[in-house]
């Protein structure tokens, strides 16, 4: 459930009322935002903590404190005189050893990296522009990570981001991770905010929890875990899905390749490669042994044979339009429809569409959704992923980008949380196609088989960057991480 700032204010007063204490909540917080901290960053360094008055500084001297006991070494930016210290953060301030506060801007070349700044200055109790001090500190920290590579971690939202609208005022905090407590704020979703609030994460509090009022959600790892079906222990592979992928072309053979690897991580039972003579020998060598590779004369030859679920697209050219836009519109299983299919789906009409009855998958990128929607694409990101939905009901769209959206008509809109800009790399899609296919082979429905399709390869491209630089991560090293991350949803 996403909310605004007055709501999540008006959900803890009531728990408040109900006995729950605000102590314990800024304890379960903080511990949580530790968490997430340490997954993305597992190896100590330099914590320089930002603290405002209020509780949201509370937050970042909790975490702080937990990743002090993991060999981070602490350093404190305060706003103003201790004195103004909230109680809460007061005690926490009190409670700290072995740090040191600095009154000027930290020099860090020479300290342990990596450098995290936490940036408790300003939670969901801002109110209307940061005032001077706080927006000093704010630009500080983004300086310090422009212009010597620290890393920023938010609380609960960048200091300077309307939580409500997601629009930053000048100076707002740009942060590589903003770790949210109880519940997503609205602003964190809003296209606005995408590039102050980079990964999301959630800690949820049991005390805080409410009715879900069927809106949009955040994906994070408790939804997820619970769209995977255990398998029996008898389980065969006829069982795990059996995947037809029909990709590839001259001179876009890998688009193939990386999505057979996205299915096969993916826990697909049989992935059969459909392509065409032209490329078979090409292909046949390239692709991982577990794949079986098929030539077809004609596309739709696929619609009598027997798959789960099927993936369109990657690397496919236009050379058999009909062919293939026959498939997406008659095969009778669940169907991803990616890269060229989705552009030939966009230049025929709709009612193609309308009339298929098995439930299709698209995920475009925003240059094919504008070719999908036309003016649409003007809208917000929700907008155009919620419309497109609405008009074609049984169908999923997932609108990829730095904050993948996912909507099927009748079911919560999902933002995906994971990933880094290291993704922007050519063949990213193509893994994340493999997937979807492989999850929806197994019975997954694809609004869920997309929200963990997109939650799993943006981890596995995090947890690749964990030993090297975002910007080196490769689509086949996504594939190679997906198993952990998947381990993450068991
Ligand atoms: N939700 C939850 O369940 C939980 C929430 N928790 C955490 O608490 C956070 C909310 O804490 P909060 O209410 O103390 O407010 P917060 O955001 O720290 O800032 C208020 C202070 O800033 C000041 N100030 C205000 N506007 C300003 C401005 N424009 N420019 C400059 N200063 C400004 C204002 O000072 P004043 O105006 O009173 O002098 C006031 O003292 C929440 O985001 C989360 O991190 C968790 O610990 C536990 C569970
Ligand atoms: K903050």
């Amino acid at each position: 459930m996403i909310v605004t700032c007055r709501q999540m204010q008006d959900i803890e007063a009531r728990a408040f009322e109900r006995g729950v204490s605000a102590a314990d909540l800024m304890e379960k917080a903080g511990c949580g935002i530790a968490r997430e901290v340490w997954r993305l960053f597992p190896q100590p360094g330099t914590l320089i903590l930002y603290l405002g008055s209020g509780n949201n500084g509370g937050d970042a001297l909790v975490a702080g404190r937990e990743l002090q006991k993991l060999g981070w070494q602490i350093q404190v930016r305060l706003s103003g005189p201790l004195e103004k210290l909230k109680p809460l953060p007061r005690g926490h301030f009190d409670a700290l050893t072995d740090f040191a506060v600095s009154a000027s801007p930290i020099d860090v070349a020479d300290l342990p990296r990596p450098v995290v700044q936490l940036d408790g200055l300003l939670g969901i109790g801002a109110v209307g522009e940061m005032r001077p001090d706080i927006r000093a500190l704010a630009a500080e920290m983004n300086a310090l990570r422009l212009e010597q590579h620290a890393h920023t971690v938010a609380m609960d939202i960048p200091s300077g981001l309307n939580g409500d609208t997601g629009e930053p005022s000048v100076d707002c905090v740009i942060a590589d991770l903003t770790v949210t407590v109880a519940h997503g704020k609205s602003g964190l979703i809003a296209d606005a905010a995408v590039s102050h609030v980079g990964r999301l994460a959630l800690v949820p509090l049991a005390e805080l929890t409410v009715e879900d009022d069927g809106g949009p959600q955040l994906l994070t790892p408790e939804l997820l875990s619970g769209f995977l079906p255990r398998r029996r222990f008898d389980f065969h592979k006829g069982q795990a899905g059996r995947v037809g992928i029909i990709a590839g072309s001259r001179g876009f053979i890998g688009a193939a390749v990386l999505a057979c690897g996205g299915a096969l991580r993916a826990g697909a039972g049989l992935v059969t490669l459909l392509v065409k003579e032209e490329v078979y020998e090409l292909l046949a060598a390239k692709v991982p042994p577990e794949i079986m590779v098929k030539v077809v004369k004609d596309y739709r030859d696929v619609l009598d044979m027997r798959f789960d679920a099927l993936a369109i697209g990657p690397g496919l050219g236009f050379e058999s339009e009909d062919e293939i836009l026959n498939v997406i519109q008659y095969a009778s299983m669940p169907a991803v429809v990616d890269a060229d299919a989705i552009t030939m789906v966009a230049r025929t009409p709709v009612s193609v569409f309308l009339t298929s009855t098995p439930p299709r998958l698209l995920t475009p990128h925003p240059g094919e959704m504008a070719r999908l929607v036309g003016d649409g694409s003007s809208h917000p990101r929700l907008t155009q992923a919620e419309s497109w939905a609405q008009a074609f009901p049984g169908n999923t769209l997932l609108l990829k980008g730095a904050r993948t959206v996912i909507a099927t008509e009748s079911s919560p809109t999902f933002f995906n949380t994971t990933g880094h800009p290291g993704m922007a790399t050519g063949g990213m899609g193509d893994v994340l196609t493999g997937v979807c296919a492989a999850l929806a082979g197994q019975g997954i429905p694809l609004h869920q088989a997309a929200g963990i399709g997109a939650w799993a390869c943006g981890r596995a491209a995090e947890i690749a960057a964990l030993s090297q630089a975002q910007l080196s991560v490769l689509p086949t090293d996504v594939i190679a991480h997906l198993g952990a991350a998947f381990g993450e949803l068991e």
